[in-house]
């Protein structure tokens, strides 16, 4: 069958969706029929496990397709999997094939040779009820129209926000875990997930720009076109809850056993962590000026004999003598070997020397030996002396002895520019035995380095992805790199989120350490799908502060209310983060409380006297519903409402306390509250003071940022008057019917009704539309019971 051209029907469309669908089904049923025609049990059973785990066909309810890409002389129909005719003709292309990507990536200001996108509605199973197209010549149209509209919106954003799958998609509630967005890939997306495989790619974005989903979706698209195997990719995160979080969305594409991990589970040493460092000592053990200090120490470990060394020969009166000049030599013969291959080079050369020795001596004396010489040496005499020449050790037996004298780091550090000060930071009395030492997150780096140091190899990957890169050490980079087949990799990360020891400002420092060979890009994800535009706008006032010259991304929806800003008396604070809590978890939503630590102990106790269950996230467990966060496991993670508290705390409490702050802030789909001690909101926030809109508990509830601060809607299409405080008049005339009776004209039981209705309608507000639209939507509505009020008399 002919694909449908441009002009087609919905029937003949119907038609082509059916025929694909039988095909790509009709194989599915040969597939599982296999293994009953084998010859044997096993034949079958590796066709059926081979049937099993082949995804390229997708889910039998998917759609045939969900999008038609028109060019100017072709058409593609794209579907989770692709489909292919008996003739092995393409009827549907797999979102996966990177030129579909390619096209995908199309804009309406640079198209290429793409005319007109077509996006299906189907229900299930393959039915088409509504399509949805995108010409992109009248796009670009109505980009050009809308430009300097409204100089602070950006026409592209907009029009995002016109796309109502989109917008439903981004709106749909949050679970656990992240889940996968092939049908609303956005054309920038499409750019890097297409992009070739053999380079080094930084994507910088900000928050919920949707990084990690092109992350994802890049190597499924990667393990598509067979650049890489599933075990030929890596994927780094930042700690086990993040790794959890994402752990979902390549099985849910199709694509299992792709090692997903965080740096420190990577290293792997087999050593736990089990001591927190200082923070000088953290920052010193994450610098790569420890490459050098690792090395040297290895070679200091080689011990040059002051005097000769005998070594026994059975069988004869006489030993073989070595002298300190000739062990020098074949150590250094040797020494330019990883360690513990050189050791064991050298331990042969010392034999062959002996033996060579041994067989001129018995020739002069003539000693009567009978055999191989070498089997006549004392094995036990020449382990010793190897053992204190170029002793036997382990990567952690090295750096704890290291560790364990000031006299060997100083020797270790020659050369380089640390100083002694820095060198007592390294200084960690050695445990007697070696499992009772104690090892921090930075010493397994430092570990993994010594291990490769001696000639250990690590694991080999074609593909690294490394997810929240803005804040890892050179010495963890270095780590990385090590494990890096071909220098290919995907960074991703947002400067304006860097925070920790190793908080930068840019990623030329990643770029260096990484030294790929490859060619590399670095390219910027512009526009904003978590957070909303009212929380961007509130959180994006830190930037200029925290990370000046980082934009905030250009955002696509509204959320469905303001920010809100709650007030309260110091001890206070966890009580009221509670009744937050309670709010959102009693109307179903998936709940993140960002928390410092210095008010964890509070919060839980307030939780506790709830009998509110709850989430640690920080210990690798996002719930379902409540979860407690500190600001730096917040990153990457997601909720439908987000309570933050105490923000001042948060900027305290670390040298990148903005950014954490704004890591904070960035984490909601849709609902912020803001909870904090009285007078206590940082002045970056609270510019253009808000509002008081109520007092519940003696706290002080107000909205976010005034409107004028905040403009409203984009592009004016709402024709209201801006709100500039909540007392003020909401909208320039509101009709309310004179006759309207006022609370004081009911009775208390009229009033308790009119109480809840009108808390439902709040309700029903809060869920469906922004806060600057209330008055105005209440406005409306009351005009219209005027009108039907008149029609009525
Ligand atoms: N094209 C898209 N279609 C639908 N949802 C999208 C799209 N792009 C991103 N999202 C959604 O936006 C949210 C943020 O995406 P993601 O977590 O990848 O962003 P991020 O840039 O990694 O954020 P952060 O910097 O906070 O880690 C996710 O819920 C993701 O599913």
């Amino acid at each position: 069958m002919n694909t449908p051209p441009v002009g087609a029907t919905l029937v003949d469309e119907q038609a082509f969706f059916d025929h694909a669908r039988e095909t790509r089904e009709s194989k599915r049923a040969a597939r599982s029929a296999a293994p009953s025609a084998a010859g044997d049990n096993k034949a079958a059973s590796h066709l059926k496990a081979n049937a099993a785990a082949d995804e390229t066909l997708g889910d039998p309810s998917d759609a045939a397709a969900y999008l038609r890409i028109d060019t100017t002389d072709e058409t593609f129909y794209v579907g989770r999997a692709g489909v292919r005719d008996s003739a092995g003709d393409a009827l549907v292309y797999s979102w996966k094939a990177r030129f579909i990507q390619g096209l995908a990536s199309a804009t309406a200001q640079d198209p290429g040779d793409v005319v007109r996108q077509r996006r299906y509605y189907v229900k299930p199973v393959n039915t088409i009820t509504e399509t949805n197209d995108t010409v992109f010549a009248e796009l670009a149209q109505r980009i050009a129209d809308l430009e300097g509209v409204n100089p602070g919106k950006d026409p592209v954003a907009y029009v995002m926000g016109e796309d109502s799958l989109l917008v439903a998609v981004l709106e749909q509630e949050r679970k656990p875990e992240m889940r996968q967005i092939v049908e609303t890939i956005q054309a920038a997306q499409a750019a890097l997930i297409s992009a070739d495989a053999d380079q080094l790619l930084v994507i910088q974005g900000g928050p919920g720009t949707g990084k990690t989903a092109v992350a994802l979706h890049r190597v499924s698209s990667l393990l598509y076109e067979g650049d890489v195997a599933p075990e030929d990719v890596l994927i780094i995160g930042p700690n086990p809850t993040f790794t959890r979080y994402i752990s979902k969305v390549l099985p849910e594409l199709g694509d299992e056993h792709v090692r997903q991990t965080d740096i420190t589970r990577l290293l792997g040493t087999p050593v736990t962590v089990n001591f927190k460092e200082e923070a000088a000592a953290a920052r010193l053990k994450g610098d790569d000026r420890m490459v050098e200090v690792l090395a040297k120490g290895l070679r200091d470990r080689l011990r040059h004999p002051a005097e000769s060394q005998p070594f026994t020969v059975r069988g004869v009166s006489w030993r073989v003598r070595l002298e300190p000049v000739e062990v020098t030599a074949m150590i250094n013969e040797e020494s330019d070997m990883p360690y513990s291959s050189g050791r064991v080079a050298f331990r042969e050369r010392l034999t062959s020397e002996i033996a060579v020795k041994a067989r001129r001596r018995a020739k002069d004396d003539r000693s009567r030996i009978s055999g191989d010489v070498r089997d006549l040496l004392d094995v036990g005499e020449i382990d010793n002396a190897i053992e204190r020449i170029w002793p036997q050790l382990s990567p952690q037996s090295y750096v704890r002895d290291l560790y364990g004298s000031l006299e060997r780091l100083v020797s270790a550090a020659q050369g380089t520019s640390l100083t002694v000060d820095e060198l007592q930071l390294l200084r960690r009395a050695s445990a007697p035995r070696l499992a009772e030492q104690t090892w921090s997150r930075e010493d397994i780096v430092l570990l993994d380095h010594a291990a490769a140091e001696m000639g250990g190899e690590s694991e080999s990957y074609k593909h690294i992805v490394v997810d929240e890169a803005q804040d890892l050490s050179p010495m963890q980079w270095l780590a990385v790199r090590r494990r890096s087949a071909n220098g290919a990799f995907t960074v991703v990360g947002d400067i304006a989120q860097s925070t920790g020891l190793w908080a930068r400002d840019g990623w030329d420092e990643v770029v260096n350490l990484l030294r790929s060979p490859l060619p590399h890009e670095s390219v910027e994800l512009k526009y904003g799908y978590r957070v909303p535009r009212q929380v961007m706008d509130l959180a994006a006032r830190l930037l200029p502060t925290a990370a000046p010259g980082i934009t905030a991304p250009l955002v696509v929806r509204d959320a469905p209310r303001d920010p809100q800003f709650r007030e309260v008396a110091p001890e206070s604070v966890a009580l009221a983060a509670v009744r937050s809590v309670q709010e959102h978890s009693g109307k179903g939503r998936f709940l993140g409380v960002v928390c410092p630590d210095a008010r964890r102990d509070e919060i839980i106790a307030a939780l506790r006297d709830e009998d509110i269950n709850w989430d640690d996230a920080d210990n690798g467990a996002l719930g379902a519903s409540i979860n407690l966060v500190s600001p730096v496991a917040a990153k990457g993670l997601e909720f439908d409402a987000v309570v933050v508290v105490d923000p001042a705390e948060i900027v305290k409490a670390g040298p990148h306390g903005e950014r954490m702050l704004y890591i904070a802030l960035t984490r909601t789909t849709k609902y912020l509250d803001v909870i904090y001690p009285v007078g206590s909101l940082p002045s970056t926030l609270s510019v253009g003071e808000p509002g008081n809109v109520g007092d519940a508990e003696a706290t002080t509830m107000t909205t976010g940022p005034a409107d004028d601060a905040f403009p409203a809607a984009p592009f004016a299409t709402i024709d209201i008057a801006p709100t500039t405080g909540q007392d003020s008049p909401a909208i320039a005339s509101p009709r309310v019917p004179s006759a309207a009776p006022t609370m004081a004209n009911l009775s208390p039981s009229q009033q308790k009704t009119v109480r809840f209705h009108a808390a439902n309608v709040f309700d029903l507000l809060e869920d469906n539309a922004p806060r600057h639209m209330w008055r105005a939507v209440l406005a409306a509505a009351l005009e219209e019971l005027e009108q039907d009020d008149l029609s009525r008399n």
